[in-house]
C-alpha cells in the first residue's frame, strides 16, 4: 500500500496579494514532487467581508480540493492563532507586522511560516526566533525559492559535479519597474514603517541566488563581508547594489536590486574556471538554466522545469513534513540563516543610508 502523505491544516493571516498566491498553489490538484497535502482551515482578515472576499475569489472556485474542509472565517488574526484546528499559521502581512504576527501566534502555541522579509531587523529576527525556540514550535522563513527543485539540481551540478569547475564569481539582480512616487502613502511599498524599498522586498532574492550560489554549504562556512551603495528617491530606496566577498576563497557575488528597471530574463550569472550558468526566468521563480562550458561547441545544456501555478506548494511542503514529524526548523532554510540573511541586509542598508523610523543602527 503506498505511504500516506503528511497533511497540514493551514490558518492564513491577512488576505492580500502573497496570501492569495500561496493559497491558490495549495489547492491545486498536484505539482511535480508532491510531499504532503494541505488544508486551508481558517482565514484571518481585518474584517469578515474581506475575508470572504478572499474565501470566494481564491478558495471557493477549488474547495474539492481542500479535503471537504470549508474554512471559517476571522475578523482578527488571534482566532486563527486560537483555532485548535489549526496546525501551522502562514502570515502573509507586510515585513513590519511579522515580528508582532509571530509572536502573537507562537505564544498561542502555533507553529509558524512567515513571509520574508522575516522582519525589518536582526534584532527583531532573534527576537522571534528566540521566542519559537523558547515555546518549541516550528518556525520557517518562507523563501520559497530555495525549495525549487531547479535551484536543489543547480545547487548539486555546482557543488556535487562541479559542472563549471572552481566557482568563482555571482551576478544577480532583481529589478522590478513602478514609479514609488506615484503609489499611495499607505502602500506597503512606499511607507518607510513597513520596511518599503527594493532591499527587503526584492533585494533578499539577490542575496539568496549569492549565497546558494557560492557557498557550498550555505551559512555554515565563512560570512561574506558586505560592499553596498544604495539610492533614494523621496526617502524610499529605490536601487541597492552590493559585492558579498568572502576572504578565503575570492569569490564575489555581485547583487543588485532596484524598483526603477525591470530585470532580463536572464538575471542571474554563475562564472567558473570551466563555464558559466545563466539563469533564467523572474529572480523569486526561476523556469530554467544553460550550463555552457568554456571547451564545448553550441549553446549549451538547458534544463527546464515544470511548474504548475507559481510554485509555492514546495516550500508548503516542506512545511508539512518537518511539522508531521516533529521538527522545529528546517534544514533547508534554519533560523540560523535567516538571522544571518537579516544581518546582511541590516549591513547593506547601514552602508547605503536606506533607514526605517524603527531602526536603532
Ligand atoms: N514570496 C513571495 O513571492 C511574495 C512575498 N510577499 C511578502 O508578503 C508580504 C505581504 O505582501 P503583499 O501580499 O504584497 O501585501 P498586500 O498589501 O497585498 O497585503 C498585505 C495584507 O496584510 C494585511 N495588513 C495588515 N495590516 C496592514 C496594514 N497596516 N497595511 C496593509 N496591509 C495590512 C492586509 O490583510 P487583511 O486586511 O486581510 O488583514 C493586507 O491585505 C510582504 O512581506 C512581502 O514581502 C509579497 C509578494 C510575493
Ligand atoms: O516577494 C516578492 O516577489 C515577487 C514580487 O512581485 C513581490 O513584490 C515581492 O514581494
Amino acid at each position: 500500500m503506498a505511504k500516506e502523505l503528511p497533511t497540514v491544516r493551514w490558518g492564513i493571516v491577512a488576505t492580500g496579494m502573497i496570501s492569495n498566491w500561496f493559497v491558490s498553489d495549495l489547492l491545486l490538484p498536484s505539482w511535480p514532487n508532491k510531499r504532503a497535502n494541505h488544508i486551508i482551515q481558517s482565514i484571518g482578515s481585518s474584517s469578515i467581508s474581506k475575508g470572504q472576499k478572499f474565501y470566494d475569489e481564491y478558495v471557493h472556485p477549488n474547495l474539492s480540493n481542500n479535503s471537504g474542509v470549508i474554512p471559517k472565517i476571522y475578523a482578527s488574526y488571534a482566532e486563527v492563532y486560537n483555532d485548535p484546528d489549526v496546525d501551522v499559521v502562514y502570515i502573509g502581512t507586510p515585513h513590519s507586522f511579522h515580528k508582532q504576527n509571530c509572536i502573537d501566534a507562537i505564544n498561542a502555541g502555533k507553529n509558524v511560516l512567515c513571509e520574508k522579509a522575516f522582519t525589518l531587523t536582526q534584532a527583531d529576527a532573534k527576537e522571534v526566533i528566540a521566542l519559537a525556540k523558547e515555546k518549541g514550535v516550528f518556525l520557517m522563513e518562507a523563501m520559497w525559492t530555495r525549495f525549487y527543485p531547479l535551484v536543489k539540481e543547480l545547487r548539486r551540478l555546482l557543488y556535487e559535479e562541479k559542472v563549471i569547475g572552481q566557482v568563482w564569481r555571482t551576478f544577480a539582480d532583481f529589478g522590478l519597474s513602478y514609479d514609488v512616487a506615484s503609489l499611495p502613502d499607505s502602500s506597503r511599498l512606499k511607507d518607510l514603517s513597513m520596511g518599503a524599498g527594493s532591499l527587503l522586498d526584492i533585494g533578499i532574492y539577490s542575496l539568496t541566488w549569492g549565497v546558494l550560489t557560492l557557498e557550498e554549504d550555505v551559512g555554515k562556512g565563512e560570512n561574506p563581508k558586505v560592499l553596498a551603495a544604495q539610492t533614494l528617491q523621496g526617502g524610499v530606496e529605490t536601487l541597492s547594489s552590493w559585492i558579498l566577498s568572502y576572504p578565503s576563497t575570492g569569490k564575489h557575488g555581485i547583487l543588485t536590486s532596484t524598483t526603477n528597471v525591470r530585470t532580463d530574463k536572464s538575471f542571474a550569472r554563475i562564472e567558473g574556471s570551466k563555464g558559466v550558468i545563466s539563469v533564467y526566468g523572474p529572480t523569486s521563480s526561476p523556469e530554467s538554466f544553460v550550463v555552457k562550458l568554456h571547451d564545448e561547441e553550441g549553446e549549451g545544456k538547458v534544463y527546464e522545469f515544470e511548474k504548475p501555478g507559481r510554485g509555492f506548494y514546495w516550500e508548503a511542503d516542506a512545511v508539512a513534513v518537518d511539522v508531521v514529524s516533529g521538527k522545529k526548523e528546517n534544514e533547508t532554510i534554519p533560523l540560523a540563516e535567516t538571522e544571518r540573511i537579516m544581518g546582511i541586509l541590516d549591513e547593506i542598508r547601514r552602508q547605503g543610508g536606506a533607514r526605517f523610523p524603527s531602526d536603532t543602527f
